[in-house]
């Protein structure tokens, strides 16, 4: 299933955010969005994801969901948005309670996706008792549980350490190893857009335009070998070419605003 944003424009008020904003998330491809602070890229992936009506231009899915997904699309968010008083395993549930499955294939969802994300000893677990990562790799799970062509991931790892956004970035290769799920990334972190994504939308300052779309020319798995660190600092490098005068104009707008 493809996702395509089509010459998407926002404005909040007399705020333009975003000037016709095109590009296409290909069936199990991982496309990362970056760009200066403040220039839309919260507010595209609420567009790509249906919480936001653009002002102009739209988000589409096209092609077929993956079988038995009961939702193409679905968020992981910066601060987990996880339920204190429910454990993982209800966390991990709670999208399923409204749906169609009967209690034996709502428990197979939810084993599977505690499986795969490492969590199955975790089960009982309030969120107050896990760790910052273990919190996210909860929130992943919840994601995995509606089977989504494409997770919608703004900031994923940008509340945690760096040890454990390294294991993290790990456990997103794994899941996203077999092609059978895309995603969009936001991050300010260039580290992790060369590291995940297949291509990098480089958003200009608001409104956000596409500046350029830079694609990495290695699998996944090359970029986690000591070989491919040179050749992803050059990458990082010539991105954050891309994005730092804009970036240092957004960082004074903000001082003197
Ligand atoms: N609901 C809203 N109402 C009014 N203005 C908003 C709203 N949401 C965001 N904005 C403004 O829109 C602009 C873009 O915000 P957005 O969060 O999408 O940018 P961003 O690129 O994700 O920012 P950052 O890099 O700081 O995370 C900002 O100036 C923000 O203040």
């Amino acid at each position: 299933m493809d996702l395509i944003a089509d010459h998407i424009s926002h404005r909040f008020g007399g705020l333009d955010v975003l000037d016709r904003v095109s590009f296409t998330v290909a069936s199990g491809e991982v496309v990362a969005i970056v760009g200066p602070s403040g220039c839309g890229k919260s507010t595209l992936l609420s567009i790509l994801g249906g919480l936001l009506r653009p002002s102009e231009g739209r988000a589409e899915l096209r092609g077929a969901p993956p079988d038995n997904s009961l939702n193409p699309l679905t968020f992981v968010f910066q601060d987990f948005a996880l339920l204190p008083w429910c454990t993982v395993e209800a966390n991990v549930a709670f999208p399923l309670v409204h749906t169609a499955l009967d209690a034996a294939a709502r428990q197979a969802v939810v084993d599977d996706a505690l499986r795969r994300t490492g969590l199955s000893d975790f089960r009982g677990a309030y969120p107050k008792q896990l760790s910052g990562g273990m919190r996210q790799r909860v929130g992943i799970a919840r994601a995995l549980a509606v089977r989504p062509a494409i997770l919608l991931m703004d900031e994923p790892l940008s509340a945690l350490d760096s040890q454990t956004r390294e294991l993290l970035m790990e456990d997103f290769v794994r899941l996203l190893a077999d092609g059978a799920m895309g995603a969009v990334y936001v991050t300010h972190n260039l580290e992790e857009a060369v590291r995940l994504a297949d291509r990098v939308v480089v958003l200009s300052r608001r409104p956000g335009r596409v500046r350029e779309v830079v694609s990495i020319p290695m699998t996944r798995a090359e970029r986690g070998g000591i070989d491919a660190r040179g050749k992803l600092l050059t990458l990082q490098n010539q991105l954050w070419s891309l994005i730092r005068e804009e970036a240092i104009d957004a960082e004074r707008e903000v001082q003197n605003a």
